[in-house]
């Protein structure tokens, strides 16, 4: 195509892009303002139940030939740059850079943050209990590899409340600095990676040591390092290590995805479509699961996941992680609640929030 044909195209595309950067601004000032409302009353800043409302209409109301899901990741950093006028928030996240927790963060909140890196589950829980960071983004679960124990035994102590999730597709590439796997005597990821590529593994190198590692992130770093490892990890981790992929998607399950929890002081209110995650526990005592979870069937209310922790007290005791759908302040949720806490030994909620895209 000529230029002749496309300076009028682009033409276009200015002025249009003219009158996008004078909305964008006239939407800045309106949160400005919301963020000055906000400040006499001391309201959170985060509304993650609005901001899921703003997606969800952007979905239904977009015309095309846009995508929805692209549509929602530029509003997505529209609302994170128009929040970060308000206040700039730093979310912590297990470390370090390039990881897939690091991803669900910037998923979750938008760009406009200031990730903060934690070398382990327990200090993003720290960081975000001591008020060093507003939120902190924590693995919950794997669809291979199943929970995340760390972090249910941490939901059960702490203070903070649940106020989000964000699930992403987790794809594992083979690396090295070289790109190619001469000279590698071992293979280095976090032990999850590992067991979720442990076939692929054994079918395409069964006799390469398996090395685990604190975070993928972590095994990127090694195998930059020293040219006889290879790294799984995230094609991000990768990069920002200067690695080559020498094969991709090595996860044994093409669908393999992360559930992450949003953790912080805050309690979202409903969007609509929630989902709240309990902790019960109840004696020891022939029938008494299926009495303790009557309440929900009762009251409506649908139960999405069950997952059992031993008590660790020695007495085969163990706690339950139960998610439901739905809202705590729903009057229905409600009434369940209060019968569930009737009947259990232990009972937390853990929080309710709005469920991811
Ligand atoms: O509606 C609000 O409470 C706002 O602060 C505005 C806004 C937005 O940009 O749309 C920004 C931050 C909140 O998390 C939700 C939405």
């Amino acid at each position: 195509m000529s230029d002749d044909k496309l300076t009028p195209l682009r033409a276009r595309i200015d002025a249009i892009d003219a009158q996008l950067l004078d909305l964008l601004n006239q939407r800045a000032k309106v949160a400005q303002e919301v963020g000055h409302v906000k400040a006499e009353t001391n309201a959170p800043i985060f509304r993650p139940e609005r901001e899921l409302q703003v997606l969800r209409n952007v979905a239904e109301r977009n015309p095309g030939p846009l995508i929805d899901s692209d549509l929602q990741t530029i509003f997505r950093e529209i609302m994170s740059a128009c929040r970060a006028l308000e206040r700039r928030m730093t979310v912590a996240y297990l470390g370090p850079e390039g990881t897939f927790s690091e991803a669900a963060v910037y998923s979750h909140f938008g760009h406009a943050v200031n990730g903060l890196p934690c070398a382990s589950i327990d200090e993003v829980f720290r960081a975000t209990e001591a008020g060093v960071a507003d939120f902190g983004v924590v693995p919950v679960e794997n669809s291979t590899e199943g929970a995340v124990n760390r972090t249910l035994d941490l939901l059960l102590q702490t203070t903070l409340t649940i106020s989000g999730e964000v699930s992403l597709p987790v794809h594992h590439c083979l690396m090295t600095a070289s790109g190619s796997m001469d000279g590698i005597r071992r293979i280095c990821a976090h032990p999850q990676a590992l067991a979720q590529c442990q076939g692929w593994l054994n079918q395409h190198y069964p006799a390469l040591a398996r090395d685990p590692v604190s975070s993928n992130g972590e095994a990127a770093r090694i195998a930059a390092q020293d040219h006889a490892v290879a790294a799984i990890a995230g094609e991000m981790a990768g990069e920002k290590h200067g690695l080559r992929v020498v094969n991709s998607q090595v996860q044994d399950d093409p669908h393999n995805r992360t559930r992450f929890g949003v953790i912080g002081r805050l309690r979202t209110a409903p969007s609509g479509h929630d989902r709240t995650a309990l902790v019960l526990s109840v004696a020891n005592k022939a029938g008494a699961v299926y009495n303790l979870l009557a309440p929900l069937a009762r009251n409506g209310v649908s139960m999405t996941r069950f997952e059992s922790r031993p008590a660790r007290m020695g007495t085969w005791e163990y706690y339950f992680y139960v998610d439901v759908e739905g809202h705590a302040d729903e009057t229905r949720m409600a009434t369940a609640l209060t019968e569930l806490k009737e009947n259990a030994a232990f009972f937390k909620v853990l929080g309710s929030y709005p469920c991811s895209l």
